[in-house]
């Protein structure tokens, strides 16, 4: 299996489930979303997730934080909101309270993370695994991929692919690597690069080569993590919210050009955003 296999990912595909906002609808009935932050020094990987998951539609955004990193958060956040958990049943409460959380961007290498990410995953909603979350289940993947029971996206890079598929990525192609992921963890397995290349456990395959080399930047993993995210929030099927994110992030990543962070892309939104609400049948 080679890319030229899979389906090119095209706007076309996921642009009529868009989840646009209901005439009457509410901020609660647009989806809430939560993502966890790490410690004090390390929330800022999540603030850009927070960020783009609410600029892509979400109704409410809230950084779940250990305690120690709320003031940080507070004092980076307007629209976002905070809240601080001490356990990961704490954190499964809080989860509850949405229909999507996103895990892993800076959240740490340790006991805790991994014990917050089987946390997240009980919760009835849908789940983005990014990063750290997918780290620490280097050697123990059978515990993660039996707690994926609902609709969850993995992002990894590469190297963090090795950590939870090892080998893979030596022995096959990188899309048929990416559809044995899939099938594997029973999850939608995203791997990022200049081509992405996103596949579920029933073999589906997308490929998207709408980006730009400008996205190798510190963050712009976790602004796409967000997006998905907030696009699952939103009640969007997690498949086509992972290529929507996946395109929308390259197009994003195009229209800015030289000189992008990560920061810029989920400001950049809105004019991407007007421009397919123009287009609605
Ligand atoms: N503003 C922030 O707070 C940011 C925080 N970040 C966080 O920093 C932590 C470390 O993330 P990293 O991704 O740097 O590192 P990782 O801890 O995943 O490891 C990086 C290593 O992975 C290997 N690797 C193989 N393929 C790779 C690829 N395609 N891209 C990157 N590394 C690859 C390399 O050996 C590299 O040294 C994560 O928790 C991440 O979420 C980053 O997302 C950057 C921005
Ligand atoms: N050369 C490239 N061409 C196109 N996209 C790229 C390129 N390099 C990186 N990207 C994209 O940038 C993002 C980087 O994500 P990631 O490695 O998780 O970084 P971070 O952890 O800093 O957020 C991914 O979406 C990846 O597909």
């Amino acid at each position: 299996m080679t890319s030229s296999t899979a389906e090119t990912n095209h706007p076309d595909l996921w642009l009529p489930l868009w989840p646009w906002p209901e005439p009457d609808g509410h901020k609660h009935k647009r989806g809430a979303l939560g993502v966890v932050t790490g410690p004090a020094a390390s929330t800022g990987a999540a603030r850009l997730a927070a960020r783009a998951g609410l600029r892509i539609g979400a109704g409410l955004a809230t950084l779940f934080c250990p305690p120690s990193a709320t003031l940080v958060n507070a004092a980076h956040e307007t629209a976002v909101m905070i809240k601080p958990f001490s356990t990961p049943d704490a954190l499964a409460e809080l989860a509850e309270g949405t229909r999507g959380v996103l895990i892993g961007p800076a959240a740490g290498v340790n006991s805790e993370t991994r014990e917050n990410t089987l946390a997240v995953l009980r919760h009835a909603g849908t789940s983005v695994l990014d990063a750290d979350a997918l780290t620490v289940f280097k050697d123990r993947t059978d515990d993660l991929f039996n707690a994926i029971t609902r609709p969850s996206v993995l992002t990894p890079h590469d190297g963090e692919f090795e950590r939870v598929f090892p080998g893979l990525l030596d022995q096959y192609t990188r899309p048929e690597a990416t559809v044995i992921a899939a099938a594997r963890s029973g999850s939608i397995v995203l791997l990022k690069g200049s081509e992405t290349l996103i596949a579920a456990p029933d073999g589906r395959l997308t490929a998207n080569r709408h980006a730009s080399p400008f996205l190798a930047t510190a963050g712009s993993g976790d602004v796409l993590a967000g997006m998905i995210a907030g696009l699952m929030a939103q009640g969007m099927d997690a498949y086509r919210a992972a290529c929507a994110g996946a395109w929308c992030h390259g197009e994003l990543a195009r229209r800015i050009g030289p000189g992008l962070i990560s920061e810029d892309l989920a400001d950049a939104l809105p004019a991407l955003l007007s421009e397919f609400y123009a287009r609605r049948a």
